[in-house]
């Protein structure tokens, strides 16, 4: 089935149950108290968990004229029904060892018997009862769709504990939430429908009957309690309670309720009339009880009460995603109709956000007086005016389009085009999966065996919804089309707080236009090389990501100038002791690997920044640096840095040379030995630079593992041994 199927289910019944869930929730935290304020006023003696019933009973009957009964309450303090030697009829809590009176039960505070009502029935007597256990139900199946939605999302039961690929705050922790408290929800939701279906006597009553026969009842021979074997052997932590003969006439006789069994004890001679133990339903309802409600158990407690607290969050978190995703889908801004538009749009989204990608940039088009309109992939149709078609697709599962673009292909195989389309597709998706952007690969190749589908591009990938790369596509769809184009800064980088950094040094150009960039940080933030240095110059402030090499303490940049590019202008025009602002963003999937193990760093052009702050790194691990650049000369800028560090290998490749022409990927072919060591000896690949040169070298490093380890690159991909930052 697919994902969206789960996630409607999942959303449909959270919303459904909303208010009652909340009211549950609510209630469920204060009714949380209840035990542990029990427990902090609780009149247990722990020392008296190991006293015999004999001395237990032969106590009590010392200090009190008639004991009628008694029970171990939930937190296991002793409740005695007595009469005292005044003639006071009393039930009072007794201390076991000395049969001395601790005090009276207290009444259940206001708040805990308001909140019970309303926890078990909504002050509707049976009908809210009816709604209450219906609730719990819905909740186990909310629960069950959350886990199998989870199970998708991070691609199996093997991975359900990995990681989790942050997009935002409320997906983020509803997930994290989702897999802490999954097993306490479930708990909670389970035994409340057993608490339900029990009030409405839908299940079998726990109830014991003992088969007695008269002989049992004689009074010889006569022992004192004290010599009664069963209550010599039964310890009171095995008592829930015991209830005396109620005269010394034959026939009446000692019950005793224990954990496991109820015994008929004959009060003269002490033997056992009859012991049956509990049925299985009893063992359940009391268990039910007690995971339920917490009673007894301070820690439980505790756990049941961050439950449903989760139980809240979730529901806000699940509503603040959906609302999130119904946003992306809207856009009020295009008013033509598919057969009025030239510029078709079609997205394939699971979660929505790459709607947002497509609204911004049809909303730019609009903005240039072009007729637009915008779909999903699953509707794609016949369009009267179109003259462009620009695919927006995410890729989910293996390689595999989401559930909005799952019926493409077949439309796309029976509907032919009135006229010739120009086309280009943008995949988004994350290098974290080994099929990066597979799905927008696909509906490439798909475009292609149609003569009237011309590609005005490569196919443009986007990791992590980096909105640079996506500013990126559109300057060169832009130029391609000549059409100009202004994409508006989504609204979330507004709010930024950004750190002051002074310039400590800008080198001079190079040939290849690239400069370093030295920086120091005003205030005390911690980061490591592999960390993005984000920018969001004045003109535009759109987001451009660095990233980072540490050397002594410092921020060092590789950046190139491109002619029209506003930030790389502006940081090609600063000097020594200017200040700028700009902020660090963690990036701790690239971070130099605590194994000890060999690093093979790969990069080209500027890609090779972080590597400049890591080769020195102070481990014992063996280093191999692998570069790409145009010429000799594009190297020599970076040539201090890489000599910092005495135990790294090098290995460069220039594009540009007159002889010897190769590229990174060519050079790393021929030390396809050292790779398949490196990766046979747990040891890793790092690569940063450009998607283009990334595709190169994982299609070498694929073929290395397959021909000299017998396995896929994904096999080390999955162990962490392959560690991307690509652009
Ligand atoms: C369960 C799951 C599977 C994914 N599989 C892939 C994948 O195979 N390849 C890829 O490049 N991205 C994969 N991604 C990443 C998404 O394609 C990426 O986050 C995308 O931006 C989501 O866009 P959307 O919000 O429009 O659905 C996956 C994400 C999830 C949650």
């Amino acid at each position: 089935m697919t994902i969206s199927i789960w996630r409607y289910s999942h959303l449909v019944l959270a919303i459904s149950s909303s208010l009652f869930l909340g009211i549950a929730s609510i209630t469920g935290i204060i009714l949380a108290f209840e035990p542990i304020s029990d427990s902090i006023h609780s009149y247990a003696i722990e020392e008296s968990k190991t006293l015999t019933l004999s001395e237990t009973i032969t106590t009590l009957k010392e200090n009190y004229e008639e004991v009628i009964s008694f029970e171990i309450d939930a937190n296991d303090a002793l409740l005695a029904s007595v009469i005292t030697y005044e003639g006071k009829s009393e039930t009072i809590y007794i201390n076991p060892l000395t049969g001395k009176k601790l005090g009276t039960p207290t009444e259940k505070a206001a708040i805990f018997k308001f909140a019970t009502n309303l926890h078990r029935s909504l002050f509707l007597k049976s009908i809210g009862r009816f709604f209450v256990g219906l609730i719990s139900f819905l909740l186990i199946i909310i629960a069950i769709t959350g886990i199998l939605l989870i199970l998708k999302r991070q691609g199996g039961i093997r991975k359900f504990f990995g990681k989790i690929e942050k997009e935002y705050f409320s997906q983020y922790y509803h997930i994290v939430f989702g897999r802490l408290f999954l097993i306490p929800v479930l708990i909670v939701a389970i035994t409340g429908v057993y608490l339900s279906l029990e009030r409405f006597s839908v299940l079998p009553k726990p109830k014991i009957s003992h088969q007695i026969e008269d002989v049992s009842f004689t009074a010889s021979p006569k022992l004192t309690i004290q010599d009664f074997e069963i209550f010599k052997t039964t310890q009171l932590k095995n008592v829930r309670a015991v209830e005396f003969p109620f005269s010394e006439a034959e026939e009446d006789y000692f019950l005793l309720k224990l954990s496991d069994k109820e015994v008929i004890v004959n009060q003269f001679t002490g033997a056992i009339i009859s012991q049956q133990s509990y049925p299985f339903v009893a063992f359940v309802s009391s268990w039910s009880s007690i995971l339920h409600t917490g009673q007894g158990n301070v820690l439980w407690s505790i756990i049941l009460l961050l439950s449903s607290c989760s139980i809240l969050f979730f529901m806000y978190s699940g509503f603040a995603m959906t609302l999130k995703r119904r946003k992306n889908l809207m856009n009020s801004n295009l008013r033509y109709s598919k057969d009025e538009s030239e510029y078709i749009i079609l997205v394939g989204s699971e979660t929505g956000s790459t709607f947002k990608f497509a609204n911004l940039f049809a909303n730019a088009l609009s903005a240039s007086g072009k007729t637009v309109f915008v779909s999903e992939l699953n509707k794609y149709s016949l369009y009267k005016k179109a003259k462009h078609l620009i695919i927006f697709t995410a890729t989910y599962g293996v390689g595999e389009p989401p559930t909005n673009a799952k019926k493409f292909t077949q439309l796309f195989n029976t509907l032919t085009p009135i006229h010739p389309l120009q086309y280009a597709v943008v995949g988004l998706g994350s290098l974290a999966y080994p099929d990066f952007c597979k799905y927008a690969t696909d509906i490439d190749q798909l475009l292609q065996t149609n003569s009237k589908f011309e590609p005005i591009l490569d196919p443009y990938k986007i990791n992590n919804q980096s909105f640079t790369a996506f500013k990126n596509w559109v300057s060169d769809w832009s130029q391609q089309t000549q059409i100009p184009l202004e994409v508006k800064t989504p609204p979330e980088n507004k709010k930024i707080q950004l750190d002051q950094f002074t310039v400590i040094n800008r080198t001079e150009l190079n040939s290849d236009d690239t400069f370093l960039l030295r920086l120091r940080l005003q205030s005390k933030v911690l980061f490591e090389s592999g960390d993005l240095l984000a920018f969001y110059p004045k003109e535009d402030s759109i987001e451009r990501l660095y990233s980072i090499a540490k050397i002594d303490g410092d921020i060092l940049l590789s950046v190139k100038k491109h002619e029209f590019g506003v930030c790389s202008n502006y940081l090609s025009q600063l000097h020594p002791n200017e200040q700028v602002e700009a902020i660090i963003q963690p990036n701790p999937d690239f971070h130099y690997p605590e194994r000890n193990k060999d690093v093979i760093m790969i990069s080209n052009g500027t890609g090779i920044a972080p590597f400049l702050g890591m080769l020195d790194h102070h481990s014992k691990a063996n280093h191999h640096l692998f570069w790409g650049g145009r010429t000799q000369d594009s190297i020599t800028m970076y040539a201090d840095f890489i000599a910092r560090s005495r135990k790294s290998k090098h290995y460069f490749a220039y594009s540009q040379e007159e002889k010897d022409k190769e590229y990174v990927q060519d050079v790393l072919q021929k030390q396809s030995q050292l790779v398949s060591s490196v990766l046979n000896n747990n040891g890793i690949i790092m690569i940063c630079g450009s998607v283009a040169m990334q595709k190169e070298v994982i299609a070498v490093l694929e073929e290395i593992s397959e021909t000299q380890l017998g396995v896929s690159l994904s096999h080390f991909q999955q162990k962490n041994q392959v560690l991307m930052d690509c652009y």
